[in-house]
């Protein structure tokens, strides 16, 4: 990791989401794309939108970028319950399920293939655990999310990686039973083992965490640290004339929210953002939900954080192991594709709307995860249906 250099603010463009899943093990691709059928002439075109993380916000169209981040939710009417084949959403949305097929309906067929193996969870949390507010101090859990986590984490070794620091999001979902990720993986705690500290001899620090328990502690972005304080502070500073600009301290990333800031002014908050980055080429920009996050130039990512976690947990490159993670943001495309790409397990996305992804699956928002986490219990805890 060169740390050193001088890079330019935003480093790359990472590789189109790739056009096929060829790349994936066929025993990994669901079997069909879908149990559903549809009405002759309703397959539509989903446009294909550039779906790289990093991408380049100093191009003209970084405010294309902030407006599109995050689409307004659309409400899908349920299969169940019929659709108009006139809702042109309603069947782009039918369609995209086709090539992302709803890991609920796909439930047996997962497990299937989850048979004799041992899951391992990832998860997201702002969109995933939680539903997207307004107010992100406001992103709160539900009892009965927090009681089907708990519950999926006593069957499986479970973590949450997020944008957050990891403190914010431990105060948010306040159960010791996990591991947790915050700024985006730059900031995790996992379980010691030697082989981890072996790999990244200079990041890893032996703690204790809350309970006292021997865990590692690994921060590859630990030098960057009193810069972004800088820049958070700067931040602050600079959109505190912005109606509706809030600058969140992740740690090691600063999130410039915009979703509350009428849109006219958009330009002029990523304008602020632009700004303040030019005095720091070893930082970068990405695009979010309605928000601009300021991080370190480090080759590292959710991707990363996922294997990582699998070394740590003793569960990486290990045929009998079946990885699933579920995310619904862009910086979650990286931890779907190390999944795809290298034949591991299952990225699930959680999108209400059609989106080019490198996940496997789909679900459609929070109340899916949940459901998809209990159906998860079920299935293990069912002695007769495991033995199947
Ligand atoms: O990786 P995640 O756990 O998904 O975190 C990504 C960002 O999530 C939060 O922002 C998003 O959710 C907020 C609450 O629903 C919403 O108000 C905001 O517009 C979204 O962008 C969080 O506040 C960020 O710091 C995270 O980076």
């Amino acid at each position: 990791m060169d740390l050193k250099s001088n890079h330019t603010p935003v480093l790359t463009d990472t590789a189109p989401v790739t056009k096929s899943r060829l790349g994936v093990h066929s025993s990994l691709l669901p079997y069909s794309h879908s149990g559903a059928t549809f009405p002759h002439g309703m397959l539509l075109t989903i446009p294909r939108k550039k779906t790289g993380i990093l991408e380049d916000v100093r191009s003209s169209g970084w405010l294309d970028a902030m407006k599109s981040s995050s689409p307004p939710p659309k409400k899908i009417k349920d299969l169940s319950h019929g659709f108009a084949s006139s809702d042109a959403d309603t069947t782009v949305y039918f369609n995209w399920l086709l090539k992302y097929p709803s890991a609920l309906t796909s439930f047996d067929q997962i497990m299937n293939y989850a048979k004799g193996k041992r899951i391992a969870l990832f998860m997201d949390y702002d969109g995933t655990l939680s539903p997207i507010v307004d107010n992100p101090d406001c992103a709160f859990m539900s009892d009965n999310m927090r009681a089907a986590v708990k519950k999926v984490a006593e069957y499986f070794p479970t973590a949450i990686i997020s944008g957050r620091s990891r403190d914010k999001v431990y105060e948010f979902v306040g159960l010791t039973e996990l591991y947790y990720a915050g700024s985006h993986g730059m900031d995790i705690i996992g379980p010691v083992r030697q082989s981890a500290s072996d790999i990244h001899p200079n990041c890893i620090i032996r703690s204790t965490d809350k309970q006292g328990k021997e865990v590692n502690l690994f921060q590859p972005a630990a030098e960057f640290l009193p810069m972004i304080n800088e820049v958070f502070k700067s931040l602050v500073e600079c959109t505190k004339d912005i109606k509706g600009a809030k600058v969140e301290d992740n740690k090691f990333c600063a999130s410039v929210h915009y979703r509350n800031v009428d849109e006219k002014s958009w330009d002029l908050v990523g304008q602020r953002v632009h700004d303040v980055l030019k005095g720091y080429p070893r930082l970068r920009l990405t695009h979010g939900r309605k928000v601009l996050e300021v991080r370190p130039v480090i080759n590292w990512d959710k991707g990363k954080a996922v294997t990582f976690l699998l070394e740590s947990l003793g569960l990486n490159n290990c045929d009998d192991v079946l990885p699933i993670y579920i995310g619904d943001d862009r910086t979650d495309e990286d931890a779907f594709k190390v999944l795809k790409e290298g034949n591991k397990g299952y990225g699930i996305l959680v999108s209400s709307a059609p989106k080019d992804s490198n996940a496997i699956y789909s679900l459609r928002d929070p109340s899916e995860v949940m459901e998809f986490l209990k159906s998860l219990v079920l299935w293990k805890s069912c002695p007769l249906k495991s033995l199947i």
